[in-house]
């Protein structure tokens, strides 16, 4: 990894709002990690013979090639990597009980978690992941090797230790004082490593593997130590009775969260797939974001999330790839099954519900760093905000996509357009050329 003053001229793409994508032809000048400066083609000729970028690598793109954001996955279970794309024949519960529990079990052995998240991290970078929030399982030192994985393959990664006190047929839970007095430990060690880009995340599983005694522990303990809470809600029919049985007192399920004082403006909820219109009103008053997670709502048949209707509630949203309940990790997936979900739904007499390319692009980069709370950070490239970013070359060799000659316009404008919108439908990680966090080059093809 080198951390360079780099100038990057070129075609650079990113959002700053869900209706607006910004695609120009201009330069990012990039300094101990962070975005320093921008503009023209012509502003960078300027400085450029002025000699403003004489300690500087320049980095001129090809025409083929241009920079983007780099991807947010708001969520991902990284111990269940190894069941990815296995044991998708059962709906949510007995999904968790006869293939997910068992397997997360095993990461108690430390030299298990360490070659498996070290995987991940790379998994993940590769596929131009620049930041995760992950859950991990319900063991402290096994967690912390997902940290010390993140850390040594320079990931922006929020990453929770799970906590569950519910018994369970696969003993896979913990006594209450045990689970706080575990989950403080894990947030001080992780905050001892002092590295900038690793964050605890306080991470009930969700109210069927928690009791509100837990849960109310637990938010004090994210206020206390000032962190995020993630968990699960409203995935699927079956867990959303249940919850309500074992809480007779509340009226939804959002209700649960709420009173244990789980809902803040620090919370991300994953699914989200059959919010009330009650609780499409509660989680926005309280800043709760959602993790919009296509693949897990398909694969474990949760239902067809109207992703449209919750950003019309004004709640933020951001994409999770869910391994492994979702099938792929890579957000490009996340991505189109996103516009292909709404589409479904639009096409079933939802009006304007699809999500077109542009809208599913802001909610993989910009839509994500705000549902994490870490858009003054990243998401776009805004002056002053750390450089994450992937150099995308949409015809790199050996990749999925093709040359056709005269095909694409020749206008520069519409050029542009059509490259990156090829990208978003048919790349890969094979187009995903360089990949950057806070300035380090962690992926290389080039
Ligand atoms: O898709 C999911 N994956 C999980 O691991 C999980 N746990 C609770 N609810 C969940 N949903
Ligand atoms: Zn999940």
């Amino acid at each position: 990894m080198t951390s360079k003053n780099i100038v990057f001229v070129g075609i650079i793409a990113s959002s700053s709002s869900l209706n607006k994508l910004d695609i120009n032809s201009g330069y990012i000048a990039v300094q101990h990690g962070k975005i320093v400066k921008k503009g023209s083609t012509d502003e960078f000729v300027k400085f450029e013979k002025a000699g403003e970028f004489s300690s500087y690598k320049i980095m001129k793109l090809s025409r083929n090639q241009f920079i983007i954001p780099g991807f947010v996955d708001c969520h991902t279970h990284a111990p269940q990597f190894p069941n990815i794309g296995l044991g998708l024949d059962r709906p949510l519960l007995e999904w968790l009980a006869k293939y997910t529990f068992p397997l997360e079990k095993k990461y108690s052995d430390t030299e298990f978690a360490a070659k498996v998240y070290d995987q991940v991290v790379q998994r993940l970078l590769t596929n131009g992941t620049t930041t995760a929030c992950y859950f991990g399982s319900l063991h402290v030192e096994g967690t912390l090797e997902l940290v010390k994985s993140a850390i040594k393959h320079h990931q922006r990664a929020l990453i929770g230790k799970v906590s569950m006190n519910k018994e369970n047929d696969a003993g896979y839970y913990n006594e209450t004082k045990k689970e706080l007095t575990d989950v403080e430990e894990f947030i001080k060690t992780v905050i001892s490593y002092q590295n900038e880009l690793v964050e605890p995340v306080v991470t009930p599983r969700f109210a069927v593997s928690c009791d509100k005694e837990l849960m109310e522990g637990l938010s004090k303990i994210a206020k206390q130590y000032d962190c995020r809470i993630q968990s699960h809600i409203s995935e699927n029919l079956s867990e959303i009775e249940y919850v309500l049985q074992t809480n007779p007192k509340c009226k939804t399920y959002g209700d649960v969260y709420d009173e244990s004082g789980i809902f803040t403006d620090k919370c991300i909820m994953a699914h989200a797939v059959h919010l009330t219109d009650e609780e499409l009103t509660l989680l926005p008053s309280r800043g709760v974001s959602v993790a919009h997670c296509p693949a897990s709502n398909t694969r474990l048949k949760s239902g067809l999330c109207p992703v449209r209707r919750i950003i019309n509630a004004n709640i933020t949203v951001g994409l999770g790839t869910d391994v492994s309940g979702g099938d792929n990790a890579s957000i490009l997936d996340a991505i189109r099954r996103t516009m292909d979900i709404s589409m479904c739904l639009e096409m079933q007499g939802s009006p304007n519900y699809a999500l077109n390319w542009k809208e599913a692009f802001y909610l993989a980069t910009l839509g994500g760093a705000k549902a994490l709370n870490l858009d003054h950070k990243i998401g776009n490239f805004d002056v002053g905000k750390d450089f994450d970013a992937l150099l995308v070359d949409v015809y790199s060799k050996g990749s999925q996509i093709d040359e056709y000659e005269g095909a694409l316009p020749t206008t520069s404008e519409e050029y542009v357009v059509d490259l990156l919108q090829k990208f978003v439908f048919l790349g890969d990680d094979r187009n995903i050329v360089q990949v950057y966090v806070k300035g380090e080059l962690v992926k290389n093809l080039l």
